[in-house]
């Protein structure tokens, strides 16, 4: 198991959550990286390298290259505009209103976000470009012939859209992976989300292809973020008709009841004929996270790798979610040790 890591995501370090109606110290913050490094290491996953630097021509095939020049200059503009305070959108381009791109700073983040729960600041882009580059660099070691890679992410990418941040995401590391994997040779590639919050970005980037299949199990969006995409009745469009697949699920949803929506998507990820998996790894799932309502122990991780190496393909898992307590780094350590079983 190669496990990719870059010290850049300290880089990241944001002070200011939009939360409960007020400003809070973000859940998405570096101390998480850290205890996951960590646990993993203790775990015996101590094949740890640094990313290699790859640019931004991935990410330009699954993300507006539009949005990835905003996100390199959000913050610039944000000063410039003479703002103290971390970037925040405050205004968006909601029902029946304009899609055109705002001048002004305040309305273009505005028009880039799909969530006020995440402050942009001095640094975020070059975090979130390090994480990039875990993903992509555990793509690359699955297409030189290896069968698993942990790429630890952060900041998080799966809601992150094809010209959208939010949730805490920038830039989709799973998704440009997947098409790293397709740039190498792979004709189908699956992304399967095992966050407890449905991964929207990554549907948002494929929903009109069929050469990659997403597969997401989340809280209800009825009852949970992101609240605007992840229903069952979303299948993909197009020449993505049929490759997208959501498992929305009530609160208190217990392993039992989550794995068998796991095995129905590996089930489905076969038949579509997936040559690899890319896991948006999300560990928020567990009993104590908390911002989320699944009811799964920390063994249950163990048997969800196992689960999904059963599967057959190589795996990439790339870091998503997953806060607050200790048990998110034994958690993690917990799939890779199931994948490897
Ligand atoms: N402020 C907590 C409420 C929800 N905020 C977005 C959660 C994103 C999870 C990403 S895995
Ligand atoms: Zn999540």
């Amino acid at each position: 198991m190669r496990v990719i890591y870059s010290e850049d995501h300290k880089l990241r370090d944001a002070k200011t959550e939009l939360h409960a109606g007020q400003l809070v110290t973000p859940f998405e913050a570096p101390f998480r990286a850290e205890w996951i490094l960590a646990a993993v290491k203790e775990a015996g996953f101590a094949d740890v390298v640094a990313p290699d630097a790859h640019g931004l021509e991935t990410a330009k095939k699954v993300h507006d290259p539009a949005y990835l020049d905003f996100l390199a200059t959000v913050w610039d503009r944000w000063v410039a505009a003479g703002f103290t305070g971390e970037a925040i959108a405050n205004s968006f381009p909601v029902r029946r209103t304009s899609q055109r791109v705002p001048d002004n700073i305040v309305g273009a983040i505005g028009h880039y976000a799909n969530a006020a729960d995440t402050s942009i600041t001095k640094g975020s882009y070059e975090a979130a470009i390090a994480s990039m580059r875990c993903a992509l660099t555990g793509a690359d070691w699955l297409g030189e012939g290896n069968r698993f890679a942990f790429a630890l992410c952060r900041p998080p990418g799966h809601h992150a859209g094809i010209d959208l941040f939010g949730g805490y995401c920038f830039i989709n590391n799973s998704g440009v992976a997947a098409q790293r994997l397709l740039d190498r040779g792979a004709k189908k590639v699956a992304v399967l989300d095992v966050d407890f919050h449905h991964g929207n970005g990554t549907q948002d980037l494929f929903y009109h292809r069929g050469d990659v299949f997403t597969a997401s199990l989340h809280g209800d969006p009825m009852q949970a973020f992101p609240y605007f995409l992840g229903h069952a009745d979303e299948e993909g469009e197009g020449a993505g008709t049929g490759a997208n697949r959501n498992y929305p699920m009530p609160p208190g949803t217990p392993w039992d009841v989550w794995s068998a929506a796991l095995a129905d998507a590996l089930v489905r990820i076969k038949a579509f004929g997936a040559e690899a998996i890319v896991v948006a790894l999300g560990v928020d799932t567990f009993e104590r996270d908390p911002i989320s309502f699944f009811s799964l122990t920390s063994d249950d991780f163990i048997r969800m790798g196992a689960m999904i190496a059963s599967a057959g393909l190589p795996v990439l898992a790339c870091m998503e979610g997953g806060y607050g307590v200790p048990e998110i780094g034994l958690n993690v350590a917990n799939v890779l040790k199931g994948l490897e079983a």
